[in-house]
């Protein structure tokens, strides 16, 4: 399914504090199924300044789901299922730097995955590929969410790394320091695995990470939930005119990207040994390539 030229259609995932995108127009709750499990909730669809919009929540209505327990890969390929060209994910974020202050916004540009244990890959069972991730973020994509980020009046930061821990616990302090030496500048639960899974769906994926807090590296600092939900909740509203003034930003046409055809060179599996399970799995994130080339033969 070739995307150049085709209208863009923006796949949201609200983080914490982030549950629901604001007023769309034509509004509506679909529901969409995996074969990966269970998304995170139902998606909502609808236009904005005359683009798509479909969102979904990443810790579920309520927030009932940690950062351990999201299906990050049924929440991708849902996505992609519905259609989305391209993701813009929120997140709220510590600031691992004394000059990144809560309430400002950083569009991230690098991710450190220090998760464990959570399923990273579409692939691997019938179907082997090895995506790049260099640039684990669409650079054109973040581009956008910064002009919007900031005509949204946002105190935006363009860039930081942004290190991914398992949780649901925060950092120790000696963990918290480390990551100030490795170069990082943020810190969250979730970009990890969704960053990968957005790439292998082949999805140019950005990344808004929201301040909450400083974590705690900071002498006798340490980080209070109540706090990041209130500063959160606060910036949810400029998060919710970020995606007004993305819309207006967007090109009317969408050009290619490169990452929309990340696929053709990642997958080492011959076409002839493709597993018939693997590809009804995978019929949404390599859609593309089983389209172009018909199932293989069980
Ligand atoms: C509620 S504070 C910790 C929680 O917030 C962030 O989630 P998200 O990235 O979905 O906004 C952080 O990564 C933790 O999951
Ligand atoms: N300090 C922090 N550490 C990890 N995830 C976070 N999300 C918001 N603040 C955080």
């Amino acid at each position: 399914m070739a995307k150049a030229g085709a209208p863009w259609h923006i796949g949201v995932i609200g983080g914490s504090g982030l549950y629901e995108p604001g007023a769309l127009d034509e509004m509506q709750e679909i529901a969409v199924g995996s074969a990966f499990g269970e998304p995170s909730g139902p998606v909502v669809t609808g236009m904005l300044g005359g683009v798509r919009f479909t969102f979904i929540a990443r810790h579920g209505a309520g927030h009932r789901l940690s950062p351990s327990h999201v299906n990050y890969r049924a929440n991708i390929d849902v996505l992609k299922r519905c259609g989305v060209t391209d993701i813009l994910a929120v997140s709220a974020i510590g600031s691992l730097a004394e000059e990144i202050a809560p309430g400002a916004f950083v569009v991230i540009d690098q991710l450190i995955d220090r998760t464990t244990g959570r399923e990273r890959s579409f692939f691997g069972e019938g179907m082997v590929a090895h995506v790049p991730l260099a640039d684990p973020v669409c650079p054109r994509l973040s581009r956008h969410a910064l002009k919007a980020a900031k005509k949204a009046g946002a105190a935006v930061h363009d860039g930081g790394t942004y290190v991914a821990i398992e949780g649901p616990q925060f950092s120790t302090r000696a963990e918290s320091l480390l990551y100030r030496q490795w170069g990082a500048q943020v810190i969250g639960m979730t970009a990890m695995p969704e960053a990968r899974l957005a790439r292998e769906a082949e999805l140019p994926y950005a990344l808004v990470g929201m301040v909450t807090d400083y974590d705690c590296w900071r002498e006798n600092s340490d980080v209070d939930v109540a706090d990041i939900l209130e500063t959160m909740r606060a910036n949810a509203e400029t998060a919710r005119a970020m995606l007004g003034e993305f819309a207006t930003i967007l090109p009317k046409t969408r050009s290619a990207s490169p990452i929309d055809t990340g696929l053709d060179t990642a997958i080492v599996t011959p076409r002839e040994r493709w597993d018939v399970a693997a590809t009804t799995r995978l019929d949404a994130v390599a859609g593309r390539l089983i389209e172009r080339f018909p199932r293989a033969k069980g």
